[in-house]
């Protein structure tokens, strides 16, 4: 798959959010970072926002959950019209039945892994699962140095993919920018979140355009992409 950027709205400027979105036409996807001060030590916005988003953009929506109970909200996020929504496996009581749920309601159901969080223990879960979230900073805030540490787990993450046949998304969040975003492709990320990098451009939708470009010429001569 070629790659896939997905700007980060925590960046943007909450009081002008339809224009921010405009912003950012082009872009594949328009990423949504939900915080209850629980799961993570910020707050940020809820079902109300996502469901005004959808309404004033055409840019499907990938809505990031970092929150507790993902059991009892995520479901609502689908129906609120997000094309995907991402769960954390450390806040779900049970994933699998919450990936089915969310498919089943029609959109993309994807997990995330924080960085303390190994891949390997969910690797039966992978087939259930539309695509799968590597953290790259702790969540809650943006504008994080990318944990370079996150590489290997990245690498062995494509592996497994690959070594089942799914056709899963691997999703990367945190420090992703021009600087960071050709080795993460290389080792096998495929969905790039960014927000600093985006919002903080002073073109938008250009710096989009710069990161799939990046990408895609690392992923070009990344050795997993032949595997396929
Ligand atoms: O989930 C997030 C933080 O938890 C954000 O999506 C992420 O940090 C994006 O910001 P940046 O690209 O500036 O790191």
């Amino acid at each position: 798959m070629s790659p896939q950027i997905s700007p980060s709205i925590l960046s943007a400027d909450f009081a002008r959010l339809a224009e921010e979105a405009e912003a950012v036409r082009g872009a594949d996807w328009l990423h949504v970072d939900v915080m209850d001060n629980h799961f993570v030590p910020n707050l940020t916005l809820g079902l109300p926002v996502v469901e005004s988003l959808r309404k004033s953009t055409d840019i499907p929506i990938d809505c990031h959950l970092m929150i507790e109970d993902p059991d009892r909200w995520a479901p609502q996020y689908a129906e609120a019209g997000a094309g995907s929504v991402t769960f954390h496996v450390e806040a779900a009581a049970a994933p699998v039945r919450l990936a089915r749920e969310i498919r089943s309601l029609g959109a993309r159901a994807s997990m995330a892994l924080k960085p303390a969080t190994p891949v390997e223990p969910y690797e039966d879960l992978l087939p259930e699962l539309d695509m799968l979230l590597i953290m790259t900073v702790e969540p809650g805030f943006g504008g994080q140095s990318f944990l370079d540490i996150m590489l290997p787990k990245i690498r062995r993450t494509r592996q497994l993919i690959d070594r089942h046949g799914l056709q899963l998304w691997l999703q990367l969040d945190g420090g992703i920018s021009a600087e960071t975003i050709e080795r993460c492709a290389d080792a096998g990320a495929d969905v790039f979140v960014a927000g600093s990098a985006v919002y903080g451009a002073d073109d938008p939708a250009e710096a989009v355009r710069r990161l799939r470009e990046l990408a895609a010429t690392a992923t070009d001569s990344a050795p997993w992409v032949h595997r396929h």
